[in-house]
């Protein structure tokens, strides 16, 4: 199997990619679609492996995300994807408008396929599906911290009733009882449309993927969801093959300084930095509003007198949100932030030879990959549950290429010790 995922953000993308690299199959990240990379390189490995085309398109306007998954999904089918998946966040995020519903029909589209099947449910992230109702650790979404979203607030657990205005195809769902009864029932049941499908463990995964292999061997299908439904079609190959799981190893990247960058203002994020034991500094876009260069001079500073480059730096933003965002609008704090982390990637990669990164938030590691000229991820071993590691070339606009290490983590993903201790299994 060549799988082929057109991922809405790229820690999602790494979700994705690292979990399925776990189960066995090779996987590597591209965060390019543009043509020139549409050759046989992008999927890893000479036989089965998985491509991730990671967008930025979550909550891109409508007509932007489409565009972009409709030329990332022809690129992953011209390179030999056998089957194609549409990556969306665990936590279905998205609202009344798109754009997982209008990602869905163009993609059915481009596989030309009738039906999508899938379902957000990542038991290994605590997301869950049953009766069509989405649980994130066990309490309905609409109940869960994603209600208060900034971008896209879930106000509605019912994925059938959060899907529907969404595209012009019906929506149908297959409930638990139905899954437990096996594959065959879960392929029958697949109608014309997008199909949602109840999931609670890792074995109703799998299941789930014997159907789309069932439905896969007669006519195109896409797939997709959270990471979950990926990992099984990756475990349901990697068992055919009869080949051992674990993630392949990577080059080995030599350790010349470990940096910290998070812009993420998640829960996960804030329980990372309050147990983080090394030096740090903190970022507040107001700063950056009243003098941008003092506030870059001041890093920059750091970084070089930062000497034992075996213990990590930490450089992250003041959790201070709500002020900022009073003073500059949501909107400039942002787009100030992660400007400024992106820039501070490149001087320390670039002027002070720092080799492994570790970027906490979607949006930041968008910023910072785009400043580092990265184009693709070669994915390793996972610090934490759909957080791998990755080995990239970052190119200095104008200047020399220089191999390093980057771990683009989710904001909701990872454990308090994640920044003092992911380094042990980096390349
Ligand atoms: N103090 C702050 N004031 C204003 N904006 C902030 C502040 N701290 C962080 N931000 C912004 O909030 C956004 C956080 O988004 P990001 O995607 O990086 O993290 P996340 O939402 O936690 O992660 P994910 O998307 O992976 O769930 C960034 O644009 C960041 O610049
Ligand atoms: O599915 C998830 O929760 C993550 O991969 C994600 O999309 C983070 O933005």
């Amino acid at each position: 199997m060549r799988l082929g995922a057109v991922a809405d953000d790229v820690t999602g993308a790494c979700d994705l990619a690292g979990r399925v690299a776990e189960a066995g199959l090779p996987a590597s990240v591209l965060l390019t679609a543009s043509a020139d990379a549409a050759d046989a390189a992008v999927f890893p490995g000479d036989g089965s492996g998985c491509a991730v085309v990671a967008l930025k398109v979550r909550t891109a306007p409508v007509a932007e995300a489409v565009d972009a998954s409709t030329a990332a999904a022809r690129l992953l089918l011209s390179a030999g994807a056998t089957q194609l998946y549409q990556k969306y966040c665990s936590t279905f995020d998205s609202t009344p408008s798109g754009n997982i519903g209008p990602i869905a029909d163009a993609l059915l589209d481009v596989a030309g396929a009738t039906a999508s099947v899938g379902t957000p449910a990542t038991p290994g992230a605590g997301r869950t599906q049953y009766q069509g109702v989405l649980f994130v650790d066990g309490v309905p979404l609409a109940e869960s911290p994603m209600r208060d979203h900034p971008l896209t607030p879930m106000r509605d657990s019912n994925l059938v009733r959060l899907l529907a205005p969404q595209t012009r195809a019906p929506v149908g769902l297959v409930r638990w009882e139905d899954v437990q009864r096996g594959s065959a029932t879960v392929a029958a049941a697949i109608a014309d449309g997008h199909t949602l499908v109840d999931a609670l463990t890792e074995q109703d995964l799998d299941l789930i993927a014997a159907a789309v292999r069932e439905r896969a061997a007669d006519a195109p299908i896409l797939a997709g969801g959270g990471a979950g439904v990926a990992t099984a079609l990756a475990r349901a190959e990697m068992r055919e093959s009869g080949v051992a799981g674990g993630a392949a190893g990577l080059p080995s990247v030599p350790v010349t300084g470990r940096l910290i960058l998070a812009g993420s203002a998640s829960a996960a994020t804030r329980a990372q930095l309050a147990a983080f034991r090394g030096e740090r500094h903190v970022l507040d876009p107001r700063e950056l509003d009243r003098d941008a260069d003092a506030a870059l001079a001041r890093l920059r500073d750091a970084l070089a007198a930062h000497d034992d480059r075996r213990s990590p730096l930490l450089i992250h933003a003041s959790p201070e949100v709500a002020a900022a965002q009073e003073a500059l609008g949501a909107a400039r704090a942002a787009a100030l932030l992660e400007g400024a982390l992106a820039e501070l990637a490149a001087v320390a990669v670039h002027e002070f030879g720092y080799s492994h990164l570790l970027i906490a938030g979607g949006e930041t590691s968008g910023a910072v990959t785009a400043r580092l000229g990265i184009a693709r991820l070669r994915i390793g071993a996972q610090a934490a549950p759909g957080v791998p590691w990755a080995v990239a070339a970052s190119a200095a606009p104008g200047g020399e290429e220089r191999t390093i290490a980057v771990l683009l983590k989710s904001g909701n993903f990872g454990g308090p010790a994640l920044f003092d201790d992911a380094w042990e299994v980096a390349p």
